[in-house]
C-alpha cells in the first residue's frame, strides 16, 4: 500500500450521483476507484445467500472478513465488474432491496470495523477516488479533497426511477421515495460512522446541476489544490 497516494472522497445520500461522478473522475484522472457501498451491498447479498440474518452481528463480521470478492477495473466501453464467490454480481447487487439490506448491515459496528482495512487497501498510486458515506470522516480523514454531494430526496428518487425503470419490474416513484427516505434516516441516525459531511468537506447540491456541471465543479477544486499532478 502506498499511503501517500492522494484520495478524493465523495460522500452523500443515495441517488446524489456519487457513483457516477466517482467513476468518471477515476477514469479521467487514471486513478483507482473504491465503491465502498458495493462492499456493504455484497455483504447483504452474501448474507442472504448463506441464510445469515441481517441482525446477526457476530456471523456478519466473520462473513465480512472473509468476503471472496474481486473488483475488475473499468475498461473502455465496460464498467467496473464485481465478482462474488466466482459469480458476476455487478447488476444484482444494485436493487433497492439489496441497498436496504446494505444499510442495515452497515449500522453494525463490528461489520464496519471488519471492512475498514479492506477499504484502506485501495489507497494506491497514482491516487484513489472513493465514494460512500464515511469516506471523508472515517476511512480517509486526511484526504486532500472531500466532496459531500447531495440533492433533494424527490430528485434522487426521480433519478433512481429513471435508472431502474425498464430494468427492474414493478418500480414505482413513490415507493422509491419512501425507500430513499428510510435509508437516509438509517444512514444519518446510526451511532457509528453516520452519513454527515466532514468538517472540511465541500458541499455540492446537485439538484439543479447536470452530471457535467458537478464534474466541472470538482475538477476546479482539484485544480485549486493541485493534487492530480
Ligand atoms: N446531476 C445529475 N443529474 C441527473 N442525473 C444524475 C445526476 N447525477 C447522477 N444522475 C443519475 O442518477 C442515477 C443515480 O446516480 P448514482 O451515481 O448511482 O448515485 P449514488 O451513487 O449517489 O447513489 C444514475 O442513473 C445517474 O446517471
Ligand atoms: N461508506 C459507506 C457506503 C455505504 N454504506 C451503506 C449505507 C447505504 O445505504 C448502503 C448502500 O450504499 P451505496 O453507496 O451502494 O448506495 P447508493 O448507491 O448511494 O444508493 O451501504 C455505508 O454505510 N458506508
Amino acid at each position: 500500500m502506498n499511503n501517500i497516494a492522494p484520495v478524493i472522497t465523495i460522500d452523500g445520500p443515495s441517488g446524489s450521483g456519487k457513483g457516477t461522478v466517482a467513476g468518471i473522475l477515476a477514469k479521467r484522472l487514471g486513478w483507482n476507484l473504491l465503491d465502498s457501498g458495493a462492499l456493504y451491498r455484497l455483504l447483504a447479498f452474501a448474507a442472504h445467500n448463506h441464510g445469515v440474518d441481517l441482525t446477526n452481528e457476530e456471523l456478519l463480521k466473520k462473513l465480512a472478513a472473509h468476503l471472496d470478492v474481486q473488483f475488475i477495473a473499468a475498461t473502455d466501453g465496460q464498467l467496473q465488474r464485481i465478482i462474488l464467490e466466482g459469480d458476476e454480481v455487478s447488476d444484482v447487487i444494485r436493487t433497492e432491496s439489496v441497498g436496504s439490506g446494505a444499510s442495515q448491515v452497515a449500522a453494525l459496528p463490528a461489520v464496519r470495523e471488519a471492512l475498514l482495512q479492506r477499504q484502506r487497501a485501495f489507497q494506491e498510486a497514482p491516487g484513489l477516488v472513493a465514494d460512500g458515506r464515511d469516506m471523508g470522516t472515517v476511512v480517509f480523514p486526511d484526504a486532500p479533497l472531500k466532496i459531500f454531494l447531495t440533492a433533494s430526496a424527490e430528485e434522487r428518487a426521480r433519478r433512481r426511477y429513471l435508472q431502474l425503470k425498464g430494468k427492474v419490474e414493478g418500480v414505482s416513484l413513490s415507493s422509491l421515495l419512501d425507500e430513499i427516505r428510510a435509508r437516509d434516516e438509517r444512514d444519518t441516525q446510526r451511532a457509528v460512522a453516520p452519513l454527515k459531511p466532514a468538517a472540511d468537506a465541500i458541499q455540492l447540491d446537485s439538484t439543479e446541476l447536470s452530471i457535467d456541471q458537478v464534474l466541472e465543479r470538482i475538477m476546479s477544486e482539484i485544480a485549486i489544490r493541485d493534487i492530480a499532478g
